[in-house]
Parts: C-alpha cells; structure tokens; sequence
C-alpha cells in the first residue's frame, strides 16, 4: 500500500513542537515529528515544517539543516520562527542576533488577505517568542506580512518556501490554526488523514512484522490495552492476550473486562492474583511502599504467565514516543511505567520484538481507531483507571474488608453519574476511603464508622484538573444510598480539592 503522505515536523527543539504535530492532525492530515538527527530519512512527506528552537542561528553551534535535501523533495516548506531564520540564512538573507526577547502578542498586517493568510481577520493576535529577527533578505523574498511596527514577521521565497516568526500552533496565535491550513492547503500530494487507512496500514504491518510467531500483550481493560489487543485479533496473528486480576478492581470489573473482550470475540486469559497481592500489601500503609510492591508484583505476574513468548505488544501512545524523543534525543520508545524495570523487554527490545503499533497516535486517535475496529463506546470512553488500582484510593493499610467498602460506595456513585448522564462529563470519578472514624446514629444505635470521599475531576491532560460542581440532588441521592446500603460508612463527604496542589488520586 502506498504510504499515507504525511506532514514532516523537523524538531529544532521549541517547546511547542509537540504542538505543531497536534494542530496538523486537529485539521485532519497525519503529522510525524523527525529529530532533526533523522532528516533527511522523513520519508515521502507531503509537506514539510520546520519547528522554533531555542538556539540562535549566529551560535557556532546553532543546529542546520541539509538544504539541497529539503529542496529536493520538492514539497512546501514553512519555518516557524527559528525554523524561518535558517531558510532566510539559507536562501542568503541574513539574521540579525540580539539578546533581547520578544515574547507576548503582537498584531497580523499581511500585505494581502491570500496565500497563509486567507480568511484572517484584520490584524489578528499572534504569539511572538524569539530574540533574532531577519535582517537582510535576499532578492526572492518578498515580505508577506508585518507586524503593527512594520517589522517583518512572514516571508515567502516562491517555490512553496514560507517562513513565519510568530508561533501558530499556540493558541495565544489567535488564528493560527488558519495559517497551518493555508499553509497546508498549498501542498499539493497531501491526503487528508482518514483513521480507515491507517488501520490497514497498520494492519498490514503487523502482520509483516509477526508472521506466524506468537504474539503477547497484557490487558488491564483500559481504552489503549484494549484498542491494542482488538488490533492484533484483527490482524490474525497469534496473540495471547493477559489479564492479570490483581483484586485492586472496581466492583465486578474483572467479570466485566472478560465480557468486554467476550463481546468482541477477542480471547483473554485471566490470570488470578488477588490473594497474592493482598498477602504481599498486608499491614504496609506507606504510599510509595504500596505502589513498589504493586508494580513489582505485576511484573512477576506478568511475565511468569508470559513464559517464553516471541513477542510483545504493548499500547504505548504518541505523546510517550515524542516525549521520550525529544528528551533523550533518541528515537526508543518509552517503555510503561509498570514494565521499566524489566530486562527482558529491553532484550526484545533490542531484538526488534516488540510491537508497538499505537505509537503514532493520540489518545482521541486511538479512540477513533477503536471505534473503527467495532469497540463499543463504553468501553472506548471509560474514565481513567491507575495501575495500582483501588490501592490508591486506600490510605492506610488495604484489606479485603476496606476495598468492598470502596467498590460498594464507587458503584454507586458511578452508577448515579450514568444515570445522569455526568458520566461523559467528567474526566474522572470515583470514592476514596476516608479510614478515620467518627460518631454516628443509625437506627437507634450509636455508630462509629469511617466516611468515604466522593471525587469528581475535570481535567485536559491530567496535569492539572478541577472539581466539578455536580449538582446537590446528585450528591444527596449517591450519599443517601451509601448511608443506607453500604455498612461501614456513616459519613460521605464530597473532595473539593484542584490539583494542584492536590493530585487527582488520593495517593
Ligand atoms: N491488570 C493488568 N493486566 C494485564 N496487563 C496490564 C494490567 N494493568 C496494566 N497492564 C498493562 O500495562 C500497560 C500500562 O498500564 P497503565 O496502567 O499505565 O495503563 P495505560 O497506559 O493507561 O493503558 P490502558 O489504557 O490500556 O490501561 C497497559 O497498557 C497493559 O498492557
């Protein structure tokens, strides 16, 4: 199949890069972030950006770019700020160096309403972050905007070549997402991105790369595992999918996941551990202690079920390669958190036997992916669930007595926000054990029992996030049936807390 043209990001190492990669594929083309190491082996792009960087050109150790190679694909080219500076060097203009900032909004004057700018208000913000500006521009450049002090802040050199020293990818660049489609809208080779495609791209892959080896992945029932584990099946390679059930679950969740993977025909295996890891959990109450235990358990577990297995898949996301990418300056995939400390994936890994085909996608994307594949929306929806499960939401020691306290009371109050449709509102929610106890009256008795906290987040990306303000009857309704149904619990109370300076879990 041919391969799906793509936008080619070179990284020179802006904080926004990432950025730029999320705008192109929010306006629906399949962007890929490049090293600047990598370049010129990009592929077959259908156009080609060049990202801001840090440095500044007149540094003797300011990072180039080979330019008879990127004129040789023959594509267009837009710099964003550092990235504009080069081609302006490159093109033989030159760039002025100073060490003072210019950081903060300024104002759009093109010279025309067309080209990058088509469709702009008139003297739209844009979000400038540099120091160097363009001095000298050589004899095919034409300035194609302005800022409101007649600096120029656009150039373009015919042949597709563009530059742009503000930052379009940020949404202080009030329509900056417009110029990346104007932009965009001049490469001629580019196909829009259409989940279908990659799927079978993807597929294809898969297939080429296992053959008739055997396949492993692990299944926690989270949206990534689950995408993964549907993908192989459908690749029809030889895969085992794992469940480790661990006891730290939501109520009857392990019954659910096995129902989940019934309904899409996809065979798991379970393996049951939850006496295991209570014995291993009991009288440890120190939240680090509980979280080192957990992981290093699962990774015995795991591998203990995997035996000798010729490969394995794992979910890892877009964002984990790109983070990893740009921090280590290396192309290896991070490895998830659970697995980090295990040898034997970093043999595979070096062997070439591990698979990780999300590793070009986002979260939304995966999610499309899913649903392409026929997952239900539930399950693609589900709120987040944190490895070590309900211990999180455990302070104190974790018991079999305290986590049915805890699954009874989340039931409920998740069951309350289905019901109510807050569900899909809210980025996160769930009850936490409260183990202090306080004085209560139920019946004619006097009671002296722990509370449970309630928790319901917002959140983008899970680095910060919000309270929601639920409505009151929500609340009442889910406290009054905890009071009357779950023994145990004479106190609910409702967690208020942002993070920061709290955390969305408890631990
Ligand atoms: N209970 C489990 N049984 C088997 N594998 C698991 C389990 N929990 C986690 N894993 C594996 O470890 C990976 C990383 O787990 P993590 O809790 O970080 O989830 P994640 O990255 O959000 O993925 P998911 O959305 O699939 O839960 C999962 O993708 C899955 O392959």
């Amino acid at each position: 199949m041919e391969e799906i043209q793509h936008v080619a990001v070179i990284d020179f190492g802006s904080q926004y890069t990432q950025l730029i990669v999320r705008r192109v594929r929010e306006l629906g083309y399949f962007a890929k972030l490049y090293a600047l190491e990598e370049f010129p082996d990009i592929g077959k792009p259908g156009a080609i950006i060049l990202s801001g960087g840090p440095k500044s050109t007149s540094e003797p150790d300011a990072p180039d770019i080979d330019f008879e190679a990127l004129s040789g694909f023959g594509v267009p080219v837009l710099g964003v700020c550092y990235g504009m500076q080069l081609l302006n060097i490159k093109f033989g203009g030159s760039v002025h160096a100073s060490d003072r900032r210019e950081y903060g909004p300024a104002k759009l004057v093109p010279a025309a309403p067309e080209g990058l700018f088509e469709g702009l208000s008139h003297e739209s913000q844009v979000w400038m972050s540099h120091s160097d500006t363009v001095e000298n521009l050589a004899d095919t450049c034409s300035v194609i905007a302005r800022n409101q002090h007649g600096t120029p802040v656009a150039l373009s050199w015919g042949n597709g070549f563009f530059g742009i020293q503000f930052h379009p990818e940020v949404t202080h660049s009030h329509e900056g997402t417009r110029i990346l489609h104007n932009f965009l809208l001049q490469a001629e080779k580019l196909e829009p991105f259409r989940i279908e495609d990659f799927k079978k791209e993807v597929i294809d892959g898969i297939r080429a790369t296992v053959g008739d080896k055997q396949v492993v992945c692990g299944v926690s029932g989270g949206v990534d595992s689950t995408v993964l584990a549907v993908l192989l099946n459908e690749a029809g390679v030889n895969v085992r999918a794992i469940f480790v059930d661990h006891g730290l679950m939501r109520k009857d969740e392990g019954d659910e996941v096995r129902n989940n993977f019934h309904r899409m025909g996809v065979p798991i295996e379970t393996v049951e551990a939850s006496e295991l890891f209570l014995s291993r959990l009991a009288g440890v109450t120190e939240p680090e202690k509980k979280r080192d235990i957990i992981g290093n358990l699962f990774i015995d577990v795991f591998w203990d079920a995997v035996g000798d297995a010729e490969m394995l898949a794992q979910g890892t996301l877009y964002p984990d390669v790109i983070e990893s990418a740009s921090n280590a300056k290396s192309k290896a995939s991070k490895i998830k958190t659970h697995h980090n400390r295990v040898d034997r994936i970093l043999e595979l890994q070096a062997e070439g036997k591990v698979l990780e085909p999300l590793a070009e996608l986002f979260k939304d994307e995966v999610r499309a992916l899913g649903k392409s594949l026929g997952i239900p929306h539930d399950i693609l929806h589900r709120h987040p669930f944190p490895g070590p499960g309900l211990a999180v939401r455990c302070p104190g020691e974790v018991t079999q007595d305290r986590l049915e306290i805890i699954q009874d009371c989340d039931a409920i109050f998740i069951n309350k926000l289905k019901d109510s449709g807050w569900y899909d509102r809210v980025w996160q929610a769930y009850a936490a054990l409260v183990p202090v106890k306080t004085v209560g009256v139920k019946g004619d008795e006097r009671s002296y029992e722990w509370a449970i906290a309630l928790r319901a987040v917002i959140s983008e990306d899970a680095m910060t996030a919000d309270w929601v303000e639920l409505p009151y009857q929500l609340l009442r309704e889910t406290s009054h049936e905890i009071l009357n149904e779950v023994a145990g619990i004479n106190r609910v109370l409702y967690d208020i807390s942002t993070k920061p300076p709290a955390s969305i879990e408890w631990e």
